[in-house]
């Protein structure tokens, strides 16, 4: 039997986990805040950002919401995470990627003070993730970390497959499992749209990170027996819904699933997880900020 990956059940009792540890934070007067800032009409950032605000109210988080139009000049936008740093108020900050093309993405991930770096995508918490010593891990990958421990899935002496090398998921994803620490330990492959024979890769893994951005590109032909499948893939793609569009993951979820001892689904997969690991690294950089002892699940 193929275990279905519970990403919404995982996600739940992290939240859960993080609400009594946000309780002792209240007590000990420190209520973590996170500022988002959304510079698109992208109508799926949108969605995600409103998405990551409801889990906040659900924990006992605050939000400061900010919303920039997407033509302003980009100085607007560097002003905004000036003030945001600036802002004692503010325990975490992440600003919606993408960002319009005149914004320099580089600087606005330079500009957000490292300890408030929700997304741990700043300069600083890349390399002290790289270097063994992590501060804000990013939160797909560390999202799937929780994922893979949620069904036992120990990726120590495996051979684990990642599939796209993106900053924000396929670097990181490849970072945490090779590394000499819990969740690692793994022999880790990065393929990405040059690797010649990818089908030849994929077959190796024990597990598979799916993270290319392309619909359905990974089917079950591709993969070994006994494999435990991670889609990170939300594409949304026309098809008559009353939403105009369906989820599919970067994996075809039928014949993937015919293969796999376990797989995610999309949605419900490592979605709810992403937005998950935001709440942990909010109170995170909170109880660092005061110096207040958690206990992060
Ligand atoms: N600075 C920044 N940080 C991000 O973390 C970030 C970003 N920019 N830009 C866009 C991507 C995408 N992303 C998602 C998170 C959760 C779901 C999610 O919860 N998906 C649900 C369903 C969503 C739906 O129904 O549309 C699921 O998979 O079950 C999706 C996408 C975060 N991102």
């Amino acid at each position: 039997m193929t275990e279905i990956i519970d990403g919404n059940a995982v996600a739940e009792s992290i939240r859960a986990d993080l609400a009594s540890e946000i309780d002792r934070l209240a007590d000990a007067g420190v209520r973590p805040t996170l500022a988002t800032v959304l510079m698109t009409d992208d109508p799926a950032s949108e969605t995600y950002v409103s998405m990551k605000q409801g889990d906040c109210e659900e924990v006992g988080i605050e939000t400061v919401d900010v919303d920039i139009d997407p033509e302003a000049p980009a100085e607007e936008l560097y002003d905004t995470i000036d003030d945001l740093n600036a802002d004692d108020d503010v325990d975490g900050i992440l600003v919606q990627m993408p960002v319009p093309e005149h914004v320099d993405k580089r600087e606005v991930l330079r500009r957000i003070d490292p300890a408030k770096d929700a997304d741990g995508f700043h300069p600083e918490n890349v390399g002290r993730l790289v270097a063994g010593n992590p501060r804000f891990i990013p939160c797909t990958p560390h999202g799937i970390v929780k994922l893979l421990d949620s069904v036992g899935v120990d990726p120590e002496g495996k051979d684990a497959v990642v599939v796209g090398r993106s900053d924000i998921v396929g670097k990181p994803m490849a970072n945490l499992l090779v590394q000499k620490a819990a969740g690692g330990n793994a022999t880790v492959t990065v393929c990405h749209s040059r690797t010649a024979d990818l089908a030849a890769k994929t077959r190796q893994a024990d597990i598979l990170v799916a993270a290319a951005g392309v619909p359905e590109m990974i089917d079950g032909e591709m993969l070994s027996e006994g494999v435990t499948v991670i889609d990170v893939g939300i594409n949304r793609v026309d098809a008559d819904t009353e939403k105009g569009y369906e989820l599919v993951g970067d994996v075809d979820f039928e014949s993937a699933k015919a293969k796999a001892s376990a797989i995610t689904p999309v949605p419900g997969g490592v979605g709810p997880m992403t937005r998950a690991m935001l709440l942990w690294n909010t109170v995170k950089a909170a109880a660092d900020d005061a110096s207040v002892a958690v206990d992060l699940p």
